[in-house]
């Protein structure tokens, strides 16, 4: 997929990009391909590749589910950002906490931020489960998200103490995880969270 195309999906589900915003995710691009040369970010490289699998993938999640722009987000082990600083290129309004427990992928994040320039954007060095045990962001978060990190019951464990009441958990799984979430299910029930598909 490639930025024009990328572009116009978006248009299709009524996601405007404009130019400042088009250039964002070109920046964002060239710096993650730059860092990936020394710095172990990303497997996929490949322009198109990059604006599939990392980019549309990431905002993808708001074309089944309407998020409030406004909002708060978490993202659990971000790695280079995604899914949540292409959300937040698309909607800049939305104040963003992120979670990683490796420093080099942090570093590379607060080198992105200043290259494009994103506000209220909040970077934690930190595994999960210490994130979590802190009383100023349990049940702190409109919305949680995760992709790629871990099982679905471990994520439900460490993701929904974080979540204000009535807010959401979204975990980002490929479409073979229907095994994960049989296990999950309980835990989810356990911690109170009604299970959603989309
Ligand atoms: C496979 S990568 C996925 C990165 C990104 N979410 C994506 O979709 O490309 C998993 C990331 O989660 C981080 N991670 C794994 N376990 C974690 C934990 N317990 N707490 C915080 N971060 C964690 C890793 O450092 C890594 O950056």
């Amino acid at each position: 997929m490639l930025p024009e195309e990328f572009r116009q999906k978006l248009r299709e589900y009524h996601i405007e990009l404009s130019s400042k915003q088009m250039a964002q995710f070109e920046d964002y691009y060239e710096l993650l391909v730059k860092w990936n040369q020394k710095t172990n970010l990303t497997t996929i490289t490949d322009k198109s590749e990059v604006y599939l699998k990392h980019f549309y993938d990431s905002v993808a999640l708001a074309f089944s589910f309407e998020l409030n722009q406004g909002a708060s987000i978490c993202d659990i082990g971000s790695g280079a950002g995604f899914p949540s600083i292409p959300l937040k290129i698309i909607f800049p309004e939305l104040k963003v906490t992120i979670v990683d427990s490796l420093n080099k992928r942090i570093n590379f994040l607060r080198a992105l931020i200043a290259e494009l320039d994103l506000k209220q954007v909040e970077l934690f060095h930190a595994r999960a489960e210490t994130f979590g045990q802190e009383k100023n962001h349990r049940g702190f978060y409109d919305y949680v998200m995760a992709r790629a990190v871990a099982r679905l019951d471990v994520l439900s464990e460490l993701c929904l103490p974080l979540v204000k009441k009535d807010g959401y958990f979204y975990a980002l799984k490929a479409a073979k995880s229907q095994e994960e979430l049989v296990e999950a299910k309980g835990a989810i029930a356990l911690l109170g969270g009604k299970f959603i598909e989309g």
